[in-house]
């Protein structure tokens, strides 16, 4: 890619000086609006084999008892057996409040956490199993973008050296040929060969978050795991920095999980995405499915407070769904369906059961007893035949339940329509 970046020297980098380098304030102008003038939406390709498909992935944090003798008296259950599939070359959004356990799925797939349980399979390797040494070959294939760009990087390093480490410690390229790879890699995130020998405090937040880029690029990875990386960037910079991380994946092929709370910022660079709260997927899909027509209270309750988000999609102003109480503890959950205490349609069979994530359509699936568009959810759980159950979620001695609920990663060529209430295919 070169130095063809079409943000490059937007941010003033040739001629940049002082460490204060200004960023736009009091932004009128949206993110949307921003980041479409030079690149489109990134596009799916359904074709796509997956990069790394994640089953049942579970990571509980121990809660130790206080006193001499510490003892686990609970978990943190973070993330609580998710499944999903990243596209090679493409990107899987991860969305949520704050706390919903996106980080967490970020740490495990980059195995700075080990899981609790669950696979992560990657060309073949399952990355949940390997120990420490084991990891180390493949360590390189996954690499992490960083949310904060502040402190992500050693101010005592130089951009060289921040850059080139990674190159060293897997012992990739011979010592000498390390300086030219590192100023090539400046180059395609749009800064200079001559930053080389600078340290990060002497660059904006936008320009220290291209260092990141360039350094989680240094192992030439499959995957990589962005999590919230413009989040901590005025808009106009976000607009650049996405805008160039869109170049690089169409450039190297790179896939992303794109951890984001910021809907808009999801919606531009990733043709799917996978809805988290308080551990679970609760819907996944492609970006009409879940931007155009989602099913479950909790990702339209998301959407209907994004402005951006609701204009676009809806072409008018739709009031924001206000979500009551606080998120729970994941500590000590919710019983049946974890977002049920603040579900503007719960009944009873929520308490009871966990909804499972059932496919409804081509690639759309939600986990709700009761889903359905805005205003047009079911009275009656659809489940509950599934689950063998009344409508109340209590045990139905003459129904069948169905005994093949398990969560699987990807989508089926067959799928319940709920429009038509018949079977959907590809
Ligand atoms: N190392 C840890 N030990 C114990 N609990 C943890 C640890 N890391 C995260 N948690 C807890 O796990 C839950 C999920 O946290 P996580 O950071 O993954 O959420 P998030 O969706 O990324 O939120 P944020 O955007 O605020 O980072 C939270 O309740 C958090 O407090």
């Amino acid at each position: 890619m070169s130095n063809k970046s079409p943000e490059r020297g937007s941010e003033d980098i040739e001629e940049y000086r002082a460490p204060e380098v200004t960023e736009p304030e009091n932004e009128v102008v949206s993110f949307s609006e921003l980041v479409g003038q030079t690149h489109a939406a990134a596009k799916l390709d359904p074709t796509a084999e997956p990069v790394l498909t994640v089953e049942n992935l579970r990571m509980y944090f121990p809660v130790l008892s206080s006193g001499l003798i510490r003892r686990r008296i609970g978990d943190v259950q973070a993330v609580d057996g998710i499944s999903f599939q990243v596209p090679k070359g493409g990107s899987l959004g991860l969305v949520g409040e704050s706390g919903c356990g996106k980080s967490t799925t970020g740490r495990l797939i980059t195995r700075l956490y080990k899981p609790t349980g669950g696979s992560m399979m990657f060309q073949d390797v399952d990355l949940a199993q390997l120990s420490n040494r084991e990891l180390k070959p493949h360590r390189r294939n996954v690499q992490m973008i960083f949310q904060d760009p502040y402190t992500s990087l050693n101010p005592r390093q130089t951009v060289g050296s921040i850059v080139g480490a990674p190159m060293q410690v897997h012992n990739i390229l011979p010592r000498d040929q390390i300086k030219a790879r590192v100023q090539e890699l400046l180059e395609v995130v749009g800064l200079s060969p001559e930053h080389y020998n600078r340290y990060p405090n002497e660059f904006s937040g936008g320009q220290r978050q291209r260092i990141g880029i360039a350094r989680a690029l240094t192992l030439n990875p499959s995957l990589l795991v962005a999590d919230e990386p413009v989040s901590a960037l005025d808009v106009s910079i976000q607009a650049q920095v996405v805008n160039l991380l869109q170049d690089i994946q169409n450039e190297f092929g790179v896939a992303f999980l794109f951890i984001a709370h910021d809907l808009a910022v999801v919606r531009h660079f990733c043709p799917e995405i996978a809805v988290m709260y308080l551990g679970k997927i609760v819907e996944i899909g492609d970006r009409d499915s879940i931007y155009s027509n989602a099913h479950h209270p909790y990702t339209q309750a998301l959407l209907s407070a994004v402005p951006d988000i609701k204009q676009a999609v809806t072409g008018e102003r739709r009031e924001r769904i206000m979500l009551t109480g606080d998120v729970p503890s994941p500590i000590d959950p919710p019983s049946g369906c974890r977002f049920r205490t603040r579900c503007p349609i719960a009944q009873e069979i929520c308490a009871r059961h966990e909804p499972p994530l059932l496919q409804i359509g081509k690639r759309h699936k939600v986990a709700c007893h009761f889903p359905g568009r805005l205003g047009e959810h079911p009275r009656e759980p659809i489940t509950a035949r599934l689950l063998g159950v009344d409508t109340e979620g209590q045990p139905d001695p003459g129904s069948s339940p169905a005994t093949d609920l398990v969560e699987q990663p990807g989508y089926a060529d067959t799928w319940f329509d709920l429009d038509s209430k018949s079977i959907g295919r590809a």
